[in-house]
């Protein structure tokens, strides 16, 4: 859901530059595009203004593919993340109110004490009276052990606290980052891995490949086995994915039946091996119903691959290459796999 909150009358003369451009550069008019635009016209936020001159200055230009992403870079709002912020605040502010009412328990017992100091100085003093000044030395100091303890204690419980929250927001972080069904990361991992990925490259001179892999007529497999079936192998297709997963490799789901794996000090003919190798083990496995046992059909995927060109891309252009393979490798025939090179 897009919310806007600004009068009609500044709305409509956004919503006419909006118009204006969308036909000028043919953008397509989703919801998605009407808020992004909207918000660039408002200005409200110079970096994503900044960035969104940057896209239309470039030739790719504008996609609903960078809409998404930027969408997610600016307006998305983690609720879970800001539960958690609020409840560690809460936690914060109640250490600091024990901390302040244990620093005036302790000025008052430090008073105490230098009041009993300041009498035993005093002249005359008989033997009553020192037994009452070493008396409440003495309380005083019980009181100010019994006081630390209570801190101690109750400092432990909020570090505990605090440890929970922590493990807490770890997993809902994790689980905002996974594919349900698929359990790889999700769009939203992928973007942040890129992103990573970009700054090592452009810090260190690391270079990457980027795969991305589409099951072949799976609209098809949904229409002949249904989608209980079609999630079954979707399943299938990322085990297949995770079985061989090297540690220079990530794995995520872009979407529907479209996986990538970002390669990081790969070559683009070791990418091409990789590729391969999981193109071959899709194609040939046996997959049967569970129920009847029955054989279904071979399922095969079509891999398109960009290499990492450090100087200039940036993650929607190296994007852009691996796509414009993979869309090559359907035109071929699908279950192949194209690099930018083959093109
Ligand atoms: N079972 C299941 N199907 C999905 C899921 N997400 C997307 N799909 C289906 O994936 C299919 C993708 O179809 P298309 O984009 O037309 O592509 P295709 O039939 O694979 O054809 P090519 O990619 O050209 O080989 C659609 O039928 C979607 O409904 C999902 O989570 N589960």
């Amino acid at each position: 859901m897009y919310r806007i909150q600004d009068s009609p009358k500044v709305a409509l003369r956004l919503f006419q530059y909006i118009k204006a451009a969308f036909e000028e550069q043919d953008i397509n008019p989703i919801p998605l595009n009407y808020y992004l635009w909207y918000q660039y016209y408002k200005g409200d936020n110079p970096q994503f203004r900044q960035e969104m001159d940057a896209i239309l200055k470039d030739e790719m230009g504008y996609s609903d593919r960078i809409g998404r992403r930027l969408y997610n870079d600016y307006f998305a709002v983690d609720t879970t993340t800001s539960e958690f912020d609020k409840a560690l605040r809460r936690l914060i502010n109640l250490m600091v109110k024990k901390i302040h009412v244990w620093n005036e328990k302790l000025d008052t017992h430090s008073h105490e004490l230098e009041d009993s100091t300041a009498r035993l100085k005093e002249q005359n003093l008989n033997i009553d009276d020192v037994r009452q000044i070493t008396s409440n030395v003495l309380n005083t100091a019980n009181s100010m052990q019994q006081t630390n303890i209570e801190f101690q204690q109750a400092m432990l419980e909020n570090s505990q606290e605090i440890q929970k929250l922590r493990q807490q927001l770890l997993a809902v972080q994790t689980e905002s980052l996974q594919d349900e069904l698929t359990e790889v990361g999700n769009r939203k991992a992928l973007n942040m891995a890129m992103e990573q990925a970009l700054e090592e490259a452009k810090e260190y001179g690391t270079k990457f490949c980027l795969v991305i892999t589409d099951i072949d007529h799976f609209k098809k497999f949904n229409d002949t086995y249904g989608h209980l079936i079609g999630d079954s192998v979707l399943r299938y297709f990322a085990k297949v994915i995770k079985r061989n997963q090297g540690s220079n490799e990530q794995i995520f789901r872009y979407g529907g039946e479209e996986f990538v794996l970002i390669l990081k000090n790969t070559t683009l003919q070791e990418a091409y091996q990789r590729a391969e190798d999981l193109r071959n083990q899709v194609s040939s496995a046996h997959l049967k119903l569970k129920n009847s046992n029955q054989e279904i059909k071979m399922i095969t995927a079509s891999f398109g691959i960009a290499e990492l060109q450090p100087e200039q891309d940036n993650q929607d252009s190296i994007f852009a290459r691996a796509d414009k393979a993979l869309y090559q490798a359907k035109r071929e025939g699908r279950n192949r796999v194209i690099t930018e090179q083959d093109e």
